[in-house]
């Protein structure tokens, strides 16, 4: 009898604590199998004394049937994995199957690169961890000049940086190959700087025109047809002059402010203009330093900030936003 009742304790505990439908089904054969505790228990009923039999048999058929009935009610607890649940409504709209896209940077550096190779150029990919050789000197830089300073520059040793500008690659191009030369070097550079508009890694294309007469006129009309084909063909663009070491004129284009259309705003510093990239005549020291003989040829170059590029284009006034990995701003694009 205290077997009976020890059995019909431990089945149902056993039941309660059961996780699923599977623990459920091993259960049931643990206990009511064929080799199970109960038919182990029923053997049992020899040794019980002749007219103790009709009480105990009674008490094991109640505990068999009300095991029976737990697993019955847990069975449909858990299910069995066969209820209507699982049959496939064919008439429910289908789950369209999210597609990925590309990074706002991605694309615009894609844009970038397209509007060059249908102009002619190759594109230049080069180391990231660069010599002060081609990095600075090599493009005029004066042993002294702040841009050299540690608050700029990330130098790895005394003589090795991380690329500040991706200038280094034009000048391994041009020590590899004779005029013309026309190239763009897209890819990541370093500074120390970090703030609402600098992040100390981000992405820049340059681009190197040189060859027999090329004029300042050339650089207009290449950098011209980059702004039409970047934002459009009515944005309006100026050439305003600047100084770099590495080119001589040199200057800066503005294009009309995308906020205000040049009303002047915040963005733009109430000024109308926006300035979007660096450009200028190749520095005749330059060329000295790679053989080019500056009385046959002459060249143009320019740079651009691709996140700059980007912000102007999507409106993004924070360009941190491009590599926090927030699906909630990657997805609208
Ligand atoms: C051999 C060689 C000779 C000249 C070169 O001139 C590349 C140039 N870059 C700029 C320029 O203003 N660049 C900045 C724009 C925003 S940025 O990303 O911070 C860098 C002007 S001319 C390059 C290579």
């Amino acid at each position: 009898k205290t077997q009976i009742q020890e059995l019909r304790t431990q089945a149902l505990a056993d039941i309660e604590s059961a996780g699923d439908a599977k623990a459920i089904d091993e259960l049931n054969i643990r206990y009511l199998g064929r080799k199970g505790l109960v038919n182990d228990l029923m053997k049992g009923m020899a040794k019980v004394p002749a007219d103790e039999k009709p009480l105990i048999g009674r008490l094991a058929n109640e505990l068999k049937n009300d095991l029976q009935d737990a697993f019955a009610k847990a069975v449909e607890k858990f299910g069995s994995g066969k209820e209507a649940g699982d049959v496939v409504d064919v008439t429910l709209p289908g789950r369209p199957r999210k597609v990925g896209g590309l990074h706002p940077l991605t694309t615009i550096n894609l844009e970038i690169c397209d509007i060059f190779t249908r102009l002619g150029f190759d594109i230049a990919q080069g180391p990231e961890v660069e010599l002060d050789y081609y990095n600075f000197e090599a493009l005029n830089f004066p042993k002294d000049h702040p841009a050299r300073d540690m608050q700029d520059t990330f130098f790895v040793s005394d003589n090795v940086v991380l690329r500040t500008h991706t200038s280094p690659m034009q000048v391994r191009t041009m020590e590899k190959q004779k005029p013309p030369v026309r190239v763009i070097a897209p890819g990541k550079v370093y500074r120390c700087d970090s703030d609402i508009t600098h992040t100390p890694m981000f992405a820049q294309v340059e681009g190197l025109v040189v060859d027999k007469g090329i004029s300042f006129a050339d650089l207009k009309g290449v950098l011209t047809t980059l702004v039409h084909q970047i934002f459009d063909d009515k944005t309006p663009l100026r050439f305003r002059p600047s100084f770099f070491p590495f080119t001589e004129p040199s200057a800066e284009v503005d294009i009309g402010c995308v906020m205000c259309k040049g009303s002047g705003c915040r963005v733009c510093s109430h000024t109308g203009w926006l300035e979007i990239l660096g450009s200028g005549m190749v520095h005749p020291r330059v060329f000295e330093f790679v053989g080019y003989d500056t009385s046959e040829i002459s060249g143009f170059a320019f740079g651009m900030g691709v996140e700059r590029i980007a912000m102007l284009k999507y409106g993004i006034d924070d360009i941190r936003k491009y590599y926090e990995n927030d699906v909630r701003f990657l997805n609208q694009f």
